[in-house]
């Protein structure tokens, strides 16, 4: 059981080292309070909070993992290397195209409601 905790601790030691050192985890942090106002005001039904939460999640969690991707190249390559860069570059394709589908479901949901 205290394993249990132990990992939430770790997991939220993450979480703050990723807000404290990442601008991009902070944009998206402000985007998720957005989004989240935005559903409450257009009252969007059960479902789009469904598809909301899962476009949140994906998106926070790729970013987390592509800063987990980014302290790791830093740490086995820390000198100039093409495959490292090619690594990070991935790692932050992975981050675009999870960003861009969210953004489609987000127009998706609320353009209709509000025009
Ligand atoms: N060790 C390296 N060798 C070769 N190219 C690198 C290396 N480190 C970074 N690069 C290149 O520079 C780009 C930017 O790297 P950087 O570590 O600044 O990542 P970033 O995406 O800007 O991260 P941050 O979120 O910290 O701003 C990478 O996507 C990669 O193309």
């Amino acid at each position: 059981m205290l394993r249990f905790f132990k990992s939430f601790r770790f997991a939220s030691n993450g979480l703050k080292e990723a807000f404290k050192s990442e601008l991009n985890f902070k944009v998206h942090l402000f985007s998720v309070v957005v989004v989240v106002l935005a559903g409450w005001c257009f009252e969007v039904s059960f479902l789009e909070w469904i598809a909301l939460i899962v476009c949140i999640s994906a998106v926070l969690a790729t970013e987390l993992f592509n800063t987990a991707i980014e302290v790791l190249v830093n740490l086995v390559s820390p000198e100039f290397n093409p495959k490292a860069g090619l690594v990070k570059d991935i790692a932050a394709a992975a981050v675009l195209i999870v960003a861009l589908m969210s953004l489609v479901v987000g127009l998706i949901i609320f353009v209709p409601k509000i025009f």
